[in-house]
């Protein structure tokens, strides 16, 4: 890994690091009490949180401020579900203090979430743990998946390539050092990326089923998800 690379690993990982889901979020977890309606709008200021730490994070990512400003936008509304699956992941997989993993699978449960989109995130989150990603794969694979170059609406979709593809290259890097026994880990990793495309289809039906209940979104939800 070159001194440059070094370079870029470090602003990625302390970007992800500087902007953390507020504790009193992860605190009103345990307390408040469980009612359907009462998950609901836990899981909406969870939601909501995740998606300012989502802008804040990729705001800084070397060149992304660069980008034409509608790019910009394509690019955080195409991967704004993948980022929030992809952190709330790794918060499952091992950041949260033990009990707190089972009292928000609990609540996310009860929330009004289809029994049929709940079986894939949740094998999605295991399979996301069982990876025992460290934090600069973490970090550099949620900076990748941002700027994927063929989201919708995306015009200049070389300059978007231009960015992801010394993330790849540092990333497969730290892959080889990481896992020298094991040679497949960053197939596995950018295999990852590929499972998480499919939740967005499970996501938008999670969307639309909850507004069919009259469930109220928080405005930055509805803004980045086009809905009401
Ligand atoms: C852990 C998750 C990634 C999983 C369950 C909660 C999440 C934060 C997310 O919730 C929403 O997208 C969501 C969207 C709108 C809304 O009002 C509430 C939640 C889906």
């Amino acid at each position: 890994i070159t001194k440059a690379q070094r370079a870029l690993m470090k602003v990625i990982v302390d970007a992800y690091n500087r902007h953390k889901i507020p504790q009193d979020v992860a605190k009103k977890l345990l307390q408040d009490q469980y009612s359907a309606e009462e998950n609901f709008l836990l899981l909406t200021e969870m939601a909501t949180s995740q998606v300012q730490v989502l802008v804040e994070f990729t705001k800084n990512i070397p060149g992304f401020l660069s980008l034409n400003h509608e790019d910009q936008i394509a690019l955080l509304k195409g991967s704004a579900v993948e980022a929030m699956f992809l952190r709330s992941a790794q918060v499952f997989s091992q950041k949260m203090p033990n009990g707190h993993t089972e009292v928000l699978e609990e609540r996310i449960r009860k929330s009004g979430i289809s029994e049929e989109f709940m079986t894939p995130m949740f094998n999605f989150y295991k399979s996301i743990g069982e990876l025992h990603m460290i934090e600069e794969e973490q970090a550099l694979l949620t900076a990748i998946t941002i700027l994927t170059p063929d989201r919708p609406f995306v015009k200049d979709q070389q300059a978007v390539e231009r960015l992801q593809e010394p993330m790849l290259e540092v990333l497969r890097k730290l892959c080889v050092l990481q896992h020298p026994q094991e040679p497949q880990y960053f197939a596995r990793l950018l295999g990852r990326l590929t499972e998480l495309r499919t939740l967005n289809h499970y996501h938008a039906e999670m969307l639309t089923s909850w507004r069919m209940n009259d469930h109220k979104f928080t405005p930055l939800l509805c803004e980045i998800w086009d809905v009401q």
